[in-house]
């Protein structure tokens, strides 16, 4: 979060395209935050997979000493850890990072869309995850600290208070950067009383955890593993559920292909997340095969 927000105040974001459709922008400040993680996660855990959005590292890729993480959250440590995690191999673990979720709006200046997502899955599952938020309520404090959001299946979440949303009307979030005809009739079949466009798939999930919207819709490929493993995990670690479009879950495991070519479709705790999908009409189903 602080890489982020230094590239930020120094003005120059070193902005690439990567060439892979519309919207799809890489800064300094994604290619600085993934250093930062892949390096103190592989130096701390060197027996897992980690797959970053940015590419894999280089050898020439040393990191300043100070950007090496080695501390851990002690409230995340003072809970008991379920024993299916313990025994665990190192090789059924898959670290899924977006350095920094919500690209397009970190270069239009929307900041509090911007998140770094750390997900964990295990034997393919999305089962834990870190959503941290640097700009969190930037507009209301003068030098914002950031929050970080953790979830783990089985233990629960903390970081943040969690909201059930409004029971009067019904709310859905999607795109605001990355939309098309099929995105805008999943949305339409839906008949939601509100549509919230907002940028990045971590800050769309963070949503539905403060009872802001009650779906995530997505009726497109352009999102990730990474995009969505962490807030799948967190949302899933309190009562909500993340799938593709038709209702299944995604496999994380190290071999799967990286777009979520499926789709995204998140639910809020208590929303009946499978009649909400059933309401989407099989002509756009079929436009997403597996
Ligand atoms: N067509 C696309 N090309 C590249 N990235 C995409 C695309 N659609 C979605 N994403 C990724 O998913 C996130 C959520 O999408 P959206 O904001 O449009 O709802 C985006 O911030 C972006 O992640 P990132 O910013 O990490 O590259
Ligand atoms: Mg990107
Ligand atoms: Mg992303
Ligand atoms: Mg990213």
């Amino acid at each position: 979060g602080k890489i982020i927000k230094d590239v930020m105040s120094r003005g120059d974001l070193g902005i690439v395209e990567k060439g892979s459709g519309k919207n799809d922008l890489q800064t300094e400040a994604d290619r600085s935050a993934q250093r930062c993680i892949i390096a103190s996660l592989t130096q701390q855990y060197p027996g897992i997979t980690i797959i970053g959005e940015e590419g894999p590292s280089t050898e020439t890729d040393e990191v300043p000493s100070d950007w090496l993480i080695t501390e851990s959250d002690p409230e995340v440590l003072s809970k008991i850890c379920p024993p299916e995690y313990i025994t665990v191999n190192p090789e059924d673990i898959v670290v899924w990072v977006d350095p920094l979720d919500g690209t397009s709006e970190y270069t239009q200046g929307l900041l509090d869309h911007v998140t770094v997502l750390i997900g964990i899955a295990v034997k393919g599952r999305a089962v834990g995850g870190v959503i941290h938020q640097p700009y969190h309520n930037y507009k209301v404090v003068e030098d914002p600290k950031g929050r970080t959001l953790w979830g783990l299946v089985g233990v629960g979440a903390g970081g943040f208070t969690p909201v059930d949303p409004p029971s009067d009307k019904f709310i859905v979030t999607t795109t605001r950067s990355h939309s098309d005809g099929v995105v805008v009739k999943a949305l339409e079949a839906l008949q939601p009383d509100e549509i919230l466009r907002v940028g990045g798939a971590g800050h769309k999930v963070l949503m539905l955890l403060e009872g802001r919207a009650h779906a995530y819709v997505f009726a497109s490929k352009g999102c990730k593993k990474w995009d969505t493993c962490a807030p799948e995990a967190v949302l899933e670690a309190l009562g909500g559920k993340l799938t593709d479009i038709h209702g299944n879950h995604y496999s994380y495991a190290k071999d799967v292909q990286y777009p979520d070519a499926q789709g995204v479709f998140g639910t809020a705790k208590g929303v009946n997340h499978q009649s909400l999908v059933d309401k989407l009409p099989q002509e756009l189903r079929d436009a997403f095969p597996y």
